[in-house]
């Protein structure tokens, strides 16, 4: 009964390996193709959330006469950061909240930042605070990361958090990652007993996801840079988060038929033609061939992770404001 997997994975392996080494084009066989994938619509799925937090933002303003405010920081002028920062703040307007920016140079002093930071920490019109990364050369990204009071650390990566997550007690969860989890908990349904890929070990993306996947119940393996075969360990996996910033590296043979793949990566690609193009860490037009359900880029984990960064602004003003006032009945 043990035997029977473990010779289907094994062959199919063989054949797989087989197949590939035909030196050119993909290493899928037109005997392993399925019918395309199903797609999840991160976007749509984003979309509905924010709507959501809409309301809940109205009825939080209503009782309490406060309205979330966002703070984002920016340091240095990388463009695609940029992008991503104008775009947090349109949809932290959408959402009904208040955003701050503060796009600071280059040559911003590490003193100078946590100087902003601890203003930040101290004003009541902030809940969440977001610095950027990756902060450029010269700043240290764990000393500001760690600077942001817990209460205000909506992207979750300073130690309290992070702990909270690893110890299994609630707290503010990474965006990316409860972005992917929401996804699979809504696609996927019940994990208990999958086996799960994370591929990346960042601290932004790969850790967390790998704590929620457990969480979850997942039987769950981390590959990083190295790893030595990470396309065996995928082959054999349910569940597949990729989220290296390495542009297509999971390929459709990679992929076990059926699975669901998370494709965390954006990278931003210049065609022979001029034009660019936005592609993530899985090649899609091969893993939509074998996988079950299959996030695009974009449209997928990209909108989840704005979407999640408002929620968690929204519960941080509301542990910030209500724990306030319960103190205020104790005093
Ligand atoms: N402290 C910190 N927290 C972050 O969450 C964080 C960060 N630093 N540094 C940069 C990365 C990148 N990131 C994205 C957010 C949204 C999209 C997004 O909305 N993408 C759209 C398309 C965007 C486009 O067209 O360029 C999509 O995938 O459909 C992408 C990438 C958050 N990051």
């Amino acid at each position: 009964m043990i035997v029977a997997p473990w010779f289907l994975a094994l062959s199919a392996g063989i054949a797989m390996f087989v197949s590939g080494g035909m030196m050119t084009g993909p290493a899928v066989s037109d005997a392993q193709e399925r019918p395309a994938a199903r797609l999840i619509d991160g976007k749509g799925f984003a979309a509905r959330m924010t709507q959501d937090i809409a309301t809940d933002v109205s009825a939080f303003y209503d009782r309490y006469h406060v309205t979330p405010g966002l703070a984002v920081v920016l340091v240095g002028n990388d463009p695609a950061s940029e992008v991503y920062v104008r775009n947090k703040a349109l949809q932290t307007h959408r959402a009904g909240m208040r955003s701050f920016m503060h796009m600071l140079p280059a040559t911003t002093s590490q003193k100078e930042l946590l100087g902003l930071i601890e203003r930040l920490n101290v004003d009541p019109e902030i809940h969440g605070i977001l610095v950027q990364l990756p902060l450029p050369a010269g700043l240290d990204p764990v000393a500001v990361t760690n600077a942001i009071i817990p209460e205000k650390d909506v992207d979750g990566l300073g130690v309290v958090n992070a702990g909270r997550l690893a110890l299994g007690l609630p707290g503010i969860v990474p965006c990316t990652p409860l972005g992917c989890l929401l996804l699979l908990r809504h696609y996927v349904g019940d994990m208990r007993g999958s086996d799960a890929l994370v591929i990346g070990a960042s601290n932004l993306v790969g850790r967390p996801m790998a704590e929620l996947l457990l969480r979850e119940g997942c039987t769950v393996t981390v590959a990083h840079i190295d790893t030595r075969d990470t396309a065996s360990l995928a082959r054999q996996a349910d569940i597949v988060v990729v989220a290296t910033g390495v542009r297509e590296l999971v390929r459709g043979d990679w992929i076990k038929p059926g699975a669901t793949v998370i494709d965390v990566g954006i990278s931003r690609v210049t065609l022979p033609n001029g034009k660019t193009r936005l592609v993530g860490d899985v090649n899609f037009d091969e893993a939509v061939r074998r996988a079950g359900l299959i996030t695009p880029v974009p449209g997928g984990v990209g909108p989840m992770t704005i979407a999640c960064l408002l929620r968690n602004t929204l519960d941080a003003a509301r542990m910030l404001v209500e724990g306030k006032a319960r103190s205020g009945e104790n005093t």
